[in-house]
């Protein structure tokens, strides 16, 4: 059960971290890199060969700005590819949004909310799940448990 993150810059670090952070809580094998398409290309390639050929079943890829990259590994494989636009500033993160989301048909990247690294890795979980029983389990028991906090919390009505 492996995932492989990618992502363009150390400033995507802490955004990207949610992924991880989330594949760590379902007990997800991953490992990642930071590679631009634009700036190291040959690499890039290189690497994504690497991890399929050593069992990576996903692939999760953030970008910001002009956000090719996942989009560039989605070419370069199979694997399904999600990826996460990240807001750059200056547009708010529509640029690495329309990048991500608007790919040419035949390569299809799968495309979470802007910064939303947390969301690409229940995805990836539930692409995975699908194969391994034991983590289909580990996510029922966590929507279970997330009803559960919302009928606590405001599902049986509030003041206001
Ligand atoms: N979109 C890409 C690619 C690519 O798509 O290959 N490489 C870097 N970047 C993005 O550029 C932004 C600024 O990067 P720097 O801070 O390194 O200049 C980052 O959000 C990165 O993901």
């Amino acid at each position: 059960m492996k995932v492989t993150i990618f992502f363009g810059s150390k400033s995507d670090t802490d955004t990207m971290k949610k992924a991880a952070a989330v594949l760590r809580e379902f007990g997800v094998d991953y490992s990642s890199y930071i590679i631009s398409a634009h700036r190291a290309g040959e690499l890039l390639a290189e690497t994504v060969a690497a991890a399929e050929a050593d069992g990576t079943e996903v692939i999760i890829a953030g970008a910001g700005l002009a956000a090719h990259l996942p989009g560039v590994i989605a070419s370069m494989t199979v694997l399904p590819v999600i990826g996460v636009p990240l807001d750059g500033g200056k547009v708010g993160g529509l640029d690495a949004l329309l990048s991500i989301v608007q790919m040419p048909k035949q390569i299809p990247v799968a495309t979470v909310g802007l910064d939303n690294a947390a969301n690409a890795a229940y995805l990836a979980c539930e692409i995975l799940a699908i194969k391994y029983p034991e983590l289909k389990a580990k996510l029922k028991a966590f929507r279970a448990a997330l009803k559960q906090e919302i009928a606590a919390e405001g599902g049986k009505g509030v003041s206001i």
